[in-house]
């Protein structure tokens, strides 16, 4: 399998050669014949070659198997005719990655939720308020005047089929359960259309049970009674939002895994940003990554109906759980005092030393 690294900005390198250190490790172990190449992209090359995501970059990830995607730092790019090319919406809309999927799981000692909380929230990818954000000035923002501005949102029929078809996909092996989080009751057009398109979906899944709940409500229930979500399937901002309070409910931003998906591809990235706030400290929890990278291996492993791969996700996901069990394991975020190299050191140890 061909990997390609990108290590992005602010705590992207430090996360990424932890999670190098993980898939090394895991190819070892499982004899994966992993091939890892990486490039440079984020304010790095755009001080280089001029722009945050040369061609170079976006040639090499259609050319591999995988790509792990560092955080970027987005917010303090130029725009995009001086270089500021966001990657992360690049991927998504360019390689038309229509699921980002986004699991949170309480583990002991971490969540004051406990096992209460097992979802994964499946987001759309590519449209809603941020459609096309590097295609055109603007962003599908507009200013007729210096003070009003107007964001279009974008839902399309296809990416919603697409999006449910993922989510009653996975609930399928998990508890059977989906819930469409939606703000139709405002956005009668747009979010009438998406939740249209979930029902006739979930008519195709009859084990499935559909669930309907509106998203501020849904963000107190979270909260209230995490037990009662499985799969959340959901527009764009809704589930970038949703997915960061989740991974908080698990114990913090730094452990939420993430893929995002299409036919033939597939780009890990961890939820959370760069974290410019820490970054160059060696203190940044690399377990989002590194389980990103996880899932990236297990959908390679479907994808191809190869079992070593699937192995080795589970492994990492294992190897995680047991790091993260004992406080020694845990990172500053999450209480504890260990960096973010010897977090990535002890995860890959355990995976090669595990029978
Ligand atoms: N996928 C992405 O590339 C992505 C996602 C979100 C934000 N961003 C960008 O990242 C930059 C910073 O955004 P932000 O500060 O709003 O969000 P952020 O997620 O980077 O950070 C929010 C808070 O969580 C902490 N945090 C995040 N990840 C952590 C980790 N792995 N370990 C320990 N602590 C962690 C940070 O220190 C910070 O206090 C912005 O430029 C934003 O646009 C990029
Ligand atoms: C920073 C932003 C571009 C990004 C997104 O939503 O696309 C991020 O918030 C995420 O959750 O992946
Ligand atoms: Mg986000």
């Amino acid at each position: 399998m061909k990997l390609l690294v990108l290590p992005g900005d602010g705590i992207g390198p430090e996360i990424a050669a932890a999670t190098v250190a993980v898939l090394n490790a895991a190819n070892e172990r499982f004899g994966l014949g992993l091939t890892l190449s990486s490039h440079e992209i984020g304010l790095a090359a755009l001080r280089t070659q001029g722009t945050t995501l040369p061609d170079t970059v976006v040639a090499a990830a259609a050319a591999v198997d995988g790509v792990v995607l560092g955080p970027v730092s987005h917010y303090d790019y130029p725009p995009a005719a001086q270089g500021g090319i966001n990657p992360s919406a690049f991927f998504r809309t360019r390689f038309a990655l229509g699921a980002n999927i986004r699991p949170a799981r309480g583990r002991p000692g971490l969540s004051l939720l406990g096992d209460r909380l097992d979802l994964v929230i499946v987001r759309e990818g590519t449209e809603g308020f941020y459609a096309d954000r590097n295609m055109y000035a603007g962003a599908g923002e507009f200013m007729p005047d210096p003070d009003t501005a107007l964001a279009v949102r974008k839902i399309t029929a296809a990416a919603c089929r697409r999006v449910a078809v993922a989510a009653f996909e996975l609930a399928r092996n998990r508890r059977r359960r989906v819930t469409a989080v939606h703000k139709a009751n405002v956005l009668k057009l747009s979010d009438g259309l998406f939740l249209r398109v979930v029902r006739e979906v979930a008519a195709r899944y009859p084990d499935v049970t559909l669930n309907e709940v509106i998203v501020d409500a849904a963000a107190a229930l979270l909260i209230r009674s995490p037990e009662r979500f499985d799969v959340i399937v959901t527009t764009n901002m809704f589930g970038d939002i949703l997915s960061d309070e989740a991974s908080e409910l698990s114990g913090g931003l730094g452990l939420g895994g993430s893929i995002n998906v299409g036919d033939a591809m597939c780009v890990a990235q961890a939820q959370h940003g760069s974290a410019p706030d820490i970054a160059g400290q060696g203190i940044a929890n690399p377990v989002s990554l590194i389980l990103s990278a996880a899932m990236l291996l297990e959908w390679h492993g479907r994808a191809t109906n190869d079992g070593r791969f699937v192995d080795a996700g589970r492994a990492i996901e294992r190897a995680v759980d047991a790091t993260l069990a004992d406080p020694v394991g845990r990172t500053l975020d999450l209480g504890g005092a260990i960096g973010t190299a010897a977090c990535g050191q002890l995860i890959a140890r355990i995976i090669k030393e595990t029978i």
